[in-house]
């Protein structure tokens, strides 16, 4: 009996959460070959070893109908001259412009979309297509890096450490009311501290060549970070003058992946159940798992706490789009480096679609009782 219990507990608890009964009835896979936020030749082939390493079996075997959109090919204008600091910002607009479109017509299809990098610029197209269907969207960027930089904080002026910074609402709101206020009132003495940091400390998104059609649209209490280790100066301002929740790996050394996705979750969901997009850069992983990527830092996840993360990101329900960015396969120093990275890529995804450990992946309608006294036993054991 005590098998049985236990067996309808976690028949029960996964309805409750929301796990299997809630599973989309389709999930969509669309490559995004693109390089040109970052100056790494190489991530391009993301979509293509990914799939290579097993993807769309791996997701058929789960049950989902899956359609494989393929990947979108981009166009690059003949001249893109650096804007500012900024590296190719006509490029990456109008690449981003486009994947929005795709990402917002799949969702609004009714699939579950994976979107397959490419670098982790595409990040400010597929959130915002995804926006476009479900403005109430909240995000969990599990990454390494904040990629919050403007393009004036940038230290490297590649558009994949900025993509957070185009979609923030507060970031502009907040500069431009600093600014009106400033000019408004003639007595520096005047400006509220928290403003004053924004006068001073180049914040504002200026409007990049390529980037008319970004309008911020999400607010930064609907944001969280998990696994962050090398966040720029400029970045760390941005993160502690909004507020923005965070977790380092630090935090995860502190506090367990366990309570830190808790959190993390209930950050963007108490409030209201609500669409995740959840943007996976694999360099949040420790470069020993993932070695083929372009900014690998050191003290990442372990494949357990990655793999955790995306097992209770799936339990509830609630996942919408998920990116899978910066896997490279020019930078993996061996072919079996390569590998070892793109499978992970496919465990993480997969996982994030209903994948389990422990192997059973429908709810359990009846146990055989015959058994329950042997099953028991061996419980005991
Ligand atoms: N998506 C990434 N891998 N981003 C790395 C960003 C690195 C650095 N913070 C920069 O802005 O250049
Ligand atoms: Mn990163
Ligand atoms: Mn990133």
């Amino acid at each position: 009996m005590a098998l049985r219990g236990h067996l309808i507990k976690i028949a029960r608890t996964r309805a409750l959460t929301g796990g299997q009964p809630s599973r989309a009835q389709s999930v969509a896979v669309l490559g995004a070959p693109f390089s040109q936020g970052q100056k790494r030749r190489g991530v391009e082939h993301g979509p293509k070893v990914i799939r290579d390493a097993g993807l769309i079996e791996r997701l058929s075997g789960l049950d989902y109908a899956v359609h494989d959109f393929g990947d979108l090919t981009f166009h690059y204008p003949e001249m893109d001259e650096p804007y500012m600091n900024v590296k190719f910002p006509r490029t990456v607009g109008a690449a981003t412009k486009k994947l929005s479109g795709a990402v917002s017509r799949a969702v609004g299809a009714g699939h579950t979309l994976v979107m397959l990098g490419g670098d982790h610029s595409l990040g400010i197209g597929s959130v915002a297509g995804h926006a476009q269907q479900c403005p109430d969207l909240c995000v969990i960027w599990v990454d390494a890096h904040a990629d919050v930089n403007t393009p004036e904080t940038s230290p490297s002026g590649n558009l994949h450490g900025q993509p957070v910074a185009f979609m923030l609402k507060e970031l502009r709101d907040k500069v431009r009311r600093s600014q009106v206020r400033n000019v408004e009132d003639d007595s520096s003495t005047a400006v509220p501290s928290q403003l004053y940091l924004f006068v001073h400390v180049p914040t504002q998104v200026p409007d990049l060549p390529g980037f008319s059609w970004v309008k911020p649209f999400l607010s930064c209490r609907d944001l969280v970070y998990i696994g962050l280790r090398d966040v720029d100066p400029g970045e760390y301002h941005i993160l502690k003058n909004l507020g923005i929740q965070y977790f380092t790996m630090r935090d995860i050394d502190r506090l367990g992946i366990q309570r830190v996705t808790e959190v993390a979750l209930d950050h963007v969901l108490a409030r209201k159940q609500r669409p995740i997009h959840l943007s996976f850069d694999i360099d949040a992983f420790d470069p020993s798992l993932a070695p083929a990527t372009g900014t690998p830092v050191n003290g990442g996840l372990t494949y357990r706490e990655g793999i955790y993360i995306t097992e209770e990101v799936h339990n509830t329900g609630l996942l919408s789009v998920m990116d899978m960015v910066e896997v490279n396969p020019v930078v993996g120093s061996t072919r079996a480096a390569v590998e070892a990275t793109a499978s992970l890529a496919v465990d993480v995804i997969a996982s994030s679609l209903g994948q389990t450990r422990e192997g059973a992946h429908g709810v359990i309608d009846e146990i055989p009782s015959t058994k329950d006294h042997v099953d028991t036993e061996q419980l005991c054991l």
